[in-house]
């Protein structure tokens, strides 16, 4: 079967695809085709890596769009939802317009509207959902790509609640779910209503095996001989033997899966000297550049450690780097000039990177809940391995796992070269994923009564796999009487209603139990001295959340500060053109006049800190004792009640976020990126993470704060803007400029600028002189300047207001607010 066999696409689409080199259809799309896929039926596709499952997506949402409908394609990571839209814009030239869900909500709720194919994130999904984008309306196709993420107790709960509710508002929707090979995709299928598409089809043969020895044992018998040699190691002798072979003129590159940042990176510097051996005149010139690049991107270790292993031609890759680092290193493997990653799981969850070879070094990972190192899934491990073989350029892929001896091999082949996947499970029966997604049910009107609402839950995956509608309710029933009790649901005659804060915490995409919290701390920091005004509402945290890493253990990657989307992902402000000065007061510096001295900018950081949206740093060895210090030194700041020191976990959870709270007051006390890596041991990545949530939350307790008429708003605004831009107090007028940032900021502050009626007043040289000896960048500051000036009075800009339907920056993966990083500095 071949796309021109086809009559429900646009026209010229098919003679586009086959002129893609799409001649035929897969086998897998072609099953997809006879089973309804274009015709509007849905349609679960569990499908190897590589195996074409875009297309099937495609050929769903082109042919929806052709019957006059709407399509929306659901991904899992920003850096996918850019990929995926650059992918689909190519069709625009057949008349369909591409968007993908960024901006704030009432941009994107006009110019949504007249696309015929959108792509988002499942985070922004729910969130548009919430705030009632009329264009969710109009929806006929619905893709969820990687759809075995329900089974992520992170991030499933919420893609399989928007599933549902996507469902609920449109009757006849077409869903198309994309996934890995699982073992119960039926299950799948079955909740969504839709034929199912299984397949262990590929394009290109993938031979799994096991390094044992001198050799790679392949799944289906056969060897092939990579020796180590004395004092090398397995994972290099297996790099240099996919670089030496040569076919179609065509070297092999590798990516090599391990388990920690820490391990990512010695592995990339010990491989760089396998690759250094092995390039070419050009590719060394090539090489230089793009390290230059690097190095551009931020003045940190991290950045000049990287830069110094991609000049050798191999790289890491971790959730630690910044965005701009992450998608240097992804494309330049793409076009072939870095030979080897070394990446964290992330990377497998991710962007399309294929490698001929692919390693799995490590196959074991710390694991805070059981206290050790656990191996990893099954289907973890087939996804990273699913990586091998890149269409077009190889005959075929290799994933090798790794075992220094006969019984590790054995067991390694048991475990995943054999092992079928496991079955996928919804994880929506616990309490933090119920708290926020049954108050988002019962405020966008989904629901009225209890009874109402476990009719809605009956639509989700967990009911239709478990049928266990007793756990459901109980769950569901403790749900509510905290969602009563804290003031987010009322409860009258068995009807279910938000009230007006409930109805502002679902729209500001928090937790219920972070604006607990933070409502709880403002309220004490007014008191002040009401030290002792504990309330029901703090949550008693999870051991896992307050666990502190073990020395000897690396830090686990975090899903959440891996790029995947959280709320603050939904935040508006993705860039730094904010011209709100004025809005923030008078003199535009949002000062703050509140009558109580007690509550800093700590404490509101250690505040937001504290929530269960934020992911703290964790405590190493010997911080402990660092950070009680400096508790008992700022002891009046906090905002709350401390644990005692005998209550282990809510201590170390305390001191968690006072280390995070650190390194925010760090950053808006101006302290250089390089500092504040190596003083918290994070990547620049990690920086920006904490600093997007850091701002986000504060942009909700300022809203929260302001419904609530405490008198803290300034203190609030004060401290967010402050994180927002990374500068003292002195330059939140300047820092706010468009082109200005926080480096610049404080060399014209020096120079006798101070603010940005200053600034548009000041002539060329004067600004010129402020920015002595940074030539290099003082021309782009003036055009900056120049370009901002007509416009710089009168545009407003409420970021709270905004923070409420609204997503962040996609063209920056880590929808930083803060675009001065690395550019800037
Ligand atoms: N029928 C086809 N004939 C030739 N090439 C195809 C066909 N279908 C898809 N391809 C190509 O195969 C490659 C892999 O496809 P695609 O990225 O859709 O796979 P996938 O299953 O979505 O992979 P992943 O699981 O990694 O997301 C793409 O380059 C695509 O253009």
């Amino acid at each position: 079967m071949r796309p021109s066999d086809l009559s429900t696409l646009p026209d010229g689409v098919p003679e586009a695809l086959e002129a893609e080199g799409i001649e035929e259809f897969y086998p897998p799309q072609a099953d997809a085709v006879e089973k309804g896929v274009a015709d509007g039926a849905s349609v679960v596709a569990s499908v190897p890596t590589a195996s074409g499952k875009t297309l099937i997506a495609e050929l769903a949402m082109l042919s929806a769009v052709q019957r006059g409908g709407k399509a929306l394609y659901i991904v899992p990571l920003r850096a996918l939802a850019s990929e995926k839209k650059t992918e689909f814009e190519r069709w625009e030239e057949f008349g369909i317009d591409v968007g993908v869900s960024t901006g704030n909500y009432q941009s994107d709720g006009e110019w949504l509207a007249s696309r015929d194919i959108i792509v988002a994130t499942s985070e922004k999904v729910d969130s548009l959902v919430r705030n009632g984008a009329p264009w969710v309306n109009d929806l006929t196709c619905v893709v969820a790509d990687e759809v075995h993420l329900v089974d992520d107790s992170g991030r499933g709960p919420t893609l399989e609640v928007t599933l549902a509710k996507l469902r609920r508002i449109n009757r006849d929707l077409q869903v198309v779910a994309l996934s890995a090979t699982v073992g119960n995709a039926d299950e799948v299928a079955d909740w969504l209503d839709a034929e199912l598409v299984e397949s262990d089809w590929r394009p290109i043969d993938l031979k799994m095996g096991v390094h044992y020895g001198n050799a790679i044992n392949f799944d289906d018998g056969s060897q092939r001989e990579v020796p180590v040699g004395k004092g090398q190691k397995q994972t290099a002798a297996l790099v240099a033997d996919a670089l030496d072979e040569e076919i179609d003129g065509q070297r092999g590159s590798s990516l090599v899966f391990v388990n920690s940042r820490r391990n990512a990176e010695g592995a990339a510097k010990r491989l760089a000297d396998v690759t250094a051996d092995r390039l070419d005149p050009d590719e060394r010139a090539a090489l230089e550049e793009l390290a230059q690049d690097i190095r551009d991107v931020s003045d940190t270790d991290t950045s000049d450690d990287l830069a110094d292993c991609v000049r050798k031609g191999a790289a890491f890759h971790h959730a630690g780097l910044a965005s701009e680092h992450r998608s240097l290193v992804e494309d330049a493997f793409r076009d072939r000039l870095v030979k080897c990653i070394c990446a964290t799981p992330t990377l497998a969850a991710g962007v399309n990177t294929p490698a001929r070879r692919v390693v799995v070094r490590d196959w074991k990972r710390y694991d805070g809940e059981f206290g050790g190192m656990q191996p990893l899934d099954t289907l973890e491990v087939h996804q990273m391995m699913g990586r091998a073989g890149r269409p077009g350029l190889d005959p075929y892929g290799e994933a090798v796992l790794l075992a220094r001896d006969r019984d590790t091999m054995d067991e390694l082949f048991e475990r995943y070269v054999w092992a079928e996947p496991e079955d996928v499970r919804s994880k929506l029966a616990a309490e933090p994923a119920l708290r926020t997604h049954v108050l988002a049910t019962v405020a966008s009107g989904f629901a009225t009564t209890r009874e109402g609402l476990l009719e809605f839950l009956d639509r989700t995956l967990y009911a239709s796999q478990t049928g266990d509608d007793a756990r459901l309710a109980e769950v569901t029933d403790r749900v509510l009487e905290y969602l009563v009790v804290n003031d987010f649901l009322e409860r009258e005659d068995g009807t279910l209603t938000a009230t007006g804060i409930g109805h502002t915490v679902s729209r500001l995409y928090l937790d219920p139990m972070s604006a607990a919290e933070i409502v709880d701390g403002l309220r004490e920091g007014i008191d002040s001295g009401g030290a002792d005004a504990v309330t029901a509402n703090r949550r008693s945290r999870p051991a896992e959340d307050g666990e502190v890493a073990d020395d000897a253990a690396e830090i686990p990657e975090d899903a959440a500060d891996a790029g995947f989307v959280t709320g603050s992902d939904l935040v508006a402000d993705g860039d730094t053109d904010d011209t709100d000065g004025d809005a923030d007061g008078a003199d535009g510096s949002a000062s703050a006049d509140s009558d109580d001295p007690t509550i800093t900018p700590l404490g509101l950081y250690h505040l937001v800190a504290r929530t269960p949206d934020m992911y703290q740093l964790y405590l190493k060895s010997g911080d402990r004792e660092t950070y009680e210090e400096q508790f008992y030194a700022r002891e009046d700041e906090f905002l709350g009640h401390a644990p005692s020191e005998f209550e282990d976990v809510a201590w170390e959870d305390w001191l968690a976020a006072l280390k995070t709270a650190r390194l925010l007051e760090d950053w808006a006390s101006e302290l250089d990126e390089d500092v504040i890596t190596e003083r918290y041991g994070v990547g620049p990545g990690d920086i920006r993470g904490k600093v997007d949530t850091a701002e986000w939350l504060l942009g909700a307790a300022e809203q929260l704060a302001n419904e609530l008429d405490l008198d803290v708003v300034l203190d609030v605004r004060e401290a967010k803007k402050r994180v927002e831009y990374g500068v003292g107090e002195e330059l939140l007028d300047l820092a706010g400029v468009r082109g200005v940032g926080r480096k610049r900021a404080r060399r014209l502050f020096e120079a006798g600028i101070e603010t940005r009626a200053e600034l548009r007043e000041a002539d060329k040289s004067v600004v010129l002189g402020a920015l002595r000896g940074r030539e290099k960048t003082a021309e782009n500051v003036l055009q900056a300047v120049g370009r901002q000036d007509p416009s710089m009075d009168g545009v407003e800009k409420d970021a709270t207001a905004s923070a409420a339907a609204t997503a962040g920056s996609d063209a920056d993966d880590d929808g930083s607010g803060q675009a001065t990083f690395g550019d800037f500095s």
